[in-house]
């Protein structure tokens, strides 16, 4: 029966409708488990996770009923292919549907409730106090013990968990014969046959960057623990960068800064002498967006967000933006904290909620990221202006800052800028590297930990503190693998980021170098991101790109890594420098990775 374009307007209008309205309940449903995770509220959001999966499954047969080859109108053709793309939910077995929603809830309730043990009788929550010890202790001991505490309890726990859910998702994903396995799902949200092999290229060019900030900083560490714990191979020890998965080096600035500070670049000390609130931290975001004619947050958003730990009930800490799909709620979850990171984060998830808002009055099916890793690169892109010691200083936090000839002060600030976006590289390409082998059943369950240590090793030229092996689970100590949330999207994010700041700096006639760009209160930088936040996911993410990058030398509808090695030039030139003074080889064997027994 072939039905022609009137007919699936009217079908398209019917389903945007109800769609919304289902996403709104099962939101609705995660919300309540996630703000308060006990078997009740669990069990209430696999029910509508099922609910959802089941309104998916019937529409994507409904909607096949139009033949696309004789659908001209592009756009009409691409909201019914979005129906039609429905993943897991095409598999007919609701009782391994509702298996798959369950481990996954079972997984994110370990790692959101466990304690890990620093001794016998001490045992701590990873926020806010497991973090706080990686990100200030300088006691090897103690760091190690809390690195390896909070492995054994969330790791070690889900371990058992892993292999059943990976079987389920390839099952169910293969199920149409559309996708060769869960990671091939996952990758098709790029719209491009040569997506792997674009990352691989682009993590190829940024590994000089890494590899001169990994031998300065080794060097630097070496100094401060002792040479006995810098092994021949080149690693650095997993648990001395001042993050539990040693993926931002923020944390160990006053250890490694090159120049040491004249005055201490200490955003946390600030924030407490200044008596910040939490509320405040979210003020001075919104204020952000707002000043470069974004959006400011809706009056539900303060009214049913939750940015405090609850004392009295367990929640899932890790941060997250929701969008309710009724144009009007949106929300943030976050322990916050009053630290730096913490201000970042608050930016970085504001920034989601802005793309929601930006969005917002398009069909139901184009509300999303022009891909997932535009998303991340969104929350991300205004703290490349919020950090600037201009910036730093313009809402004051900071009070002095470096003069335009204080080559010194500007090192210095590259440098910090570095710690977070150039070591978090190598770990942003390797955490989907490494479930995408095991989603192609390259790694299974008896190596699933070898496998992650090769890459950690391989990767980013760090080793374990303590023996590992394949009866610890590590990938599972980090919130996106029990979470089932996608990882190359950062990887993505932290280069498009930059290409958009270049560009944005450039539209808005910032003068200057990029580092020192900061787009506050300037709205044709606001206009331009706009314009491309609206396309949402309606057209290919290169011709969203292309929108921002337009009329600037970085004009392109692709990935580069160009502007982000713009950014870092003069702190490159200078860590060669530094390194070759010093005679620094620069990487590590990496085949050969220290601490890791395979039984
Ligand atoms: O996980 C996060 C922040 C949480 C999130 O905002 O990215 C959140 C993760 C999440 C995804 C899906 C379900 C639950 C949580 N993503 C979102 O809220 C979100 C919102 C809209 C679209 C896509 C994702 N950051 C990552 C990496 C990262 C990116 N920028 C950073 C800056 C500093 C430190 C870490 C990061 C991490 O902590 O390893
Ligand atoms: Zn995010």
């Amino acid at each position: 029966l072939v039905l022609d374009e009137a007919a699936a307007i009217t079908y398209l209008e019917e389903y945007d409708r109800l769609a919304a309205d289902m996403s709104y309940q099962y939101a609705e449903a995660a919300w309540k488990y996630e703000t308060n995770i006990t078997e009740e509220t669990l069990a209430n959001m696999t029910e509508w996770s099922l609910k959802r999966s089941d309104f998916n499954y019937r529409e994507a047969k409904n909607a096949s009923r139009f033949d696309l080859s004789k659908i001209n109108n592009q756009n009409i053709s691409r909201l019914l292919r979005k129906v039609m793309d429905i993943g897991t939910a095409a598999f007919p077995d609701t009782v391994k549907l509702e298996k798959i929603s369950d481990l996954e809830g079972e997984m994110t309730s370990i790692y959101s409730r466990a304690r890990g043990c620093l001794n016998t009788t001490t045992c701590l929550p990873l926020e806010p106090d497991l973090v706080d010890i990686i990100a200030n202790s300088r006691n090897y001991a103690e760091l190690t013990a809390a690195w390896k505490g909070w492995r054994d309890a969330s790791g070690r726990n889900i371990k058992k968990l892993y292999p059943e859910y990976v079987s389920l998702l390839n099952e169910a994903i293969t199920f149409e014969g559309k996708y060769k396995d869960m990671g091939d799902y996952y990758r098709s949200s790029y719209e491009s046959p040569t997506f792997e092999n674009d990352v691989k290229a682009l993590f190829l060019e940024l590994a000089p960057l890494y590899e001169n900030l990994h031998a300065y900083v080794r060097r630097r560490l070496k100094e401060h623990y002792g040479a006995d714990k810098f092994p021949s191979t080149g690693h650095i020890p997993a648990h001395i960068l001042g993050n539990m998965w040693a993926q931002d080096w923020t944390n160990i600035y006053d250890l490694v800064a090159p120049y040491p500070d004249k005055r201490t670049v200490d955003i946390t000390k600030a924030l407490i002498d200044q008596n910040y609130t939490i509320i405040r931290m979210y003020k001075v975001a919104e204020d952000f967006f707002s000043s470069i004619g974004l959006y400011k947050m809706p009056h539900l958003f303060w009214e049913k967000s939750l940015l405090v730990k609850p004392v009295n009930r367990e929640v899932v800490c890790h941060a997250s933006a929701w969008d309710f799909s009724n144009k009007r709620d949106f929300r943030i979850k976050q322990c916050t904290a009053l630290t730096e990171e913490h201000l970042l984060t608050v930016h970085h998830e504001m920034g989601h909620i802005i793309y929601y808002l930006a969005y917002k009055d398009l069909p139901y099916l184009y509300r999303e990221g022009a891909n997932p890793g535009f998303h991340e690169g969104m929350a991300d892109i205004v703290t490349l202006s919020f950090q600037t010691p201009e910036h730093m200083k313009k809402i004051g936090l900071l009070d002095a800052i470096p003069g335009q000839n204080d080559t010194e002060g500007d090192i210095n600030f590259l440098f910090r800028m570095a710690l977070s976006k150039a070591a978090f590289l190598p770990f942003g390409y390797l955490v989907d590297q490494w479930r995408w082998s095991v989603f192609r059943g390259e790694t299974k369950p008896e190596r699933y930990n070898e496998k992650w240590w090769d890459l950690r090793c391989d990767f980013q030229g760090i080793y374990p503190p303590v023996e590992r092996s394949n009866a610890d689970f590590d990938p599972g100590a980090k919130y996106h693998i029990p979470g089932g949330t996608p990882y190359i999207s950062y990887f993505v994010s932290f280069v498009a980021q930059f290409q958009w700041h270049k560009a944005l700096c450039k539209v808005a006639n910032i003068a200057g170098p990029l580092h020192r760009c900061d787009i506050y209160s300037n709205t044709i930088a606001g206009a331009r991101l706009n314009d491309m936040l609206k396309m949402g996911s309606s057209r290919p993410w290169g011709e969203a790109m292309l929108k921002i990058t337009s009329g600037t030398s970085g004009q392109t509808d692709k990935l580069s890594v160009a502007p982000l090695l713009e950014y870092f030039d003069p702190l490159i030139k200078w860590l060669q420098e530094n390194n070759k003074k010093y005679n620094e080889i620069l990487g590590w064997d990496k085949k050969n990775c220290p601490n890791f027994l395979s039984p």
